[in-house]
């Protein structure tokens, strides 16, 4: 059929680009694909790997960011759909990004050993879009700020984001406004405190869970929050596992005991009432 086995390019196809907007300018690539800098010498194979990994995952933590504050915002505008919306995508890149440690897997105790001392102190750890897509979950920590005094876009970018009501904060003003007995003690609360658990919600999310045809869309958006913070564990585990395997016990070149301290992310929770509204339901 197509002896040639090449395919004929069609008349209207624009080949002449001059002084038009092309794929490549419109996604900066100049910028991106030069953006790859490995720093072993002589270079080893596999740090680009390392690099594209993580510059994959930057890019992704921007998007998160950018649908968690439209999340934010929507709900603060009582639209709830358009947010719940927003939701169901973060939950879809939150499995790309899971399913992505199966690529750097593949990357050996061995290999890795031989550029790791390269790296001298740079960690994840100082990942400021992480930091902030933790912060706009809940998981508040002012010290953290500390780390990014060095950098003034990053520290403003994080402290903006610190006094920021967190995703939990906006639905529970929203579910307020919705009539239910949300405590004034959360609504008033100081936001750029960690999210902690407050037993008197518990009434009013198990109001939600005892009646859903009633609550419907806050019942929806309940269950996609509890999605969300699982999507979350389940990266936190497979970062904890590949890490385990790549370097053992090994302290992390951020300075902390490595596995052990990603291991003690495991025991925080989003949103508590959350979890703690399941173990009442039935009753
Ligand atoms: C072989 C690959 C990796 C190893 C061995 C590794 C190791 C570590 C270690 C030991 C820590 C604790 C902080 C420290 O003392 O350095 C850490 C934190 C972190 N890493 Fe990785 N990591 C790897 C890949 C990645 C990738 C691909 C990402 C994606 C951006 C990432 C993001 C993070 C983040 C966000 C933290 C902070 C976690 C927290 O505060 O709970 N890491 N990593
Ligand atoms: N903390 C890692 C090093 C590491 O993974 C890393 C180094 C530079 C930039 C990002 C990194 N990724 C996650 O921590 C280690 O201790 O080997």
């Amino acid at each position: 059929m197509h002896s040639e086995n090449e395919r004929a390019l069609e008349s209207g196809i624009v080949t002449d680009l001059s002084g038009r907007m092309t794929y490549g300018s419109y996604l900066a690539l100049d910028q991106l694909l030069t953006a790859q800098h490995p720093v072993s010498e002589p270079e080893h194979h596999d740090e680009m790997l390392f690099i594209i990994q993580h510059q994959t995952t930057e890019l992704w933590l921007k998007q998160l960011l950018h649908e968690l504050s439209s999340a934010r915002e929507l709900l603060a505008r009582d639209d709830l759909r358009e947010a719940l919306k927003r939701i169901a995508r973060v939950k879809r890149i939150q499995d790309v990004m899971t399913q992505q440690w199966s690529v750097l897997a593949t990357l050996t105790p061995t290999e890795y050993a031989q550029f790791r001392g390269a790296l001298g102190n740079s960690s994840g750890f100082q990942s400021v879009q992480y930091r902030a897509v933790e912060f706009a979950l809940g998981n508040k920590n002012e010290k953290m700020l500390t780390v990014f005094a060095d950098h003034p876009a990053n520290l403003a970018l994080l402290t903006a984001e610190w006094e920021k009501p967190t995703l939990y904060d906006e639905f529970l003003r929203f579910a307020a406004r919705r009539g239910l007995p949300v405590p004034t003690e959360i609504l008033d609360r100081d936001v750029r405190e960690p999210y902690r658990e407050t037993p008197e919600l518990v009434p009013a999310i198990r109001e939600i869970y005892q009646d859903p045809s009633r609550y419907w869309d806050l019942y929806e958006a309940c269950e996609d929050l509890v999605d969300l913070e699982d999507n979350f564990q389940f990266w936190r585990f497979r970062h904890l596992k590949t890490v385990a395997r790549t370097i053992g016990m090994k302290v992390g070149t951020g300075g902390s005991s490595g596995v052990g301290f990603l291991q003690r992310a495991l025991d925080l929770t989003f949103f508590p009432e959350l979890y703690t509204v399941r173990t009442e339901i039935g009753r």
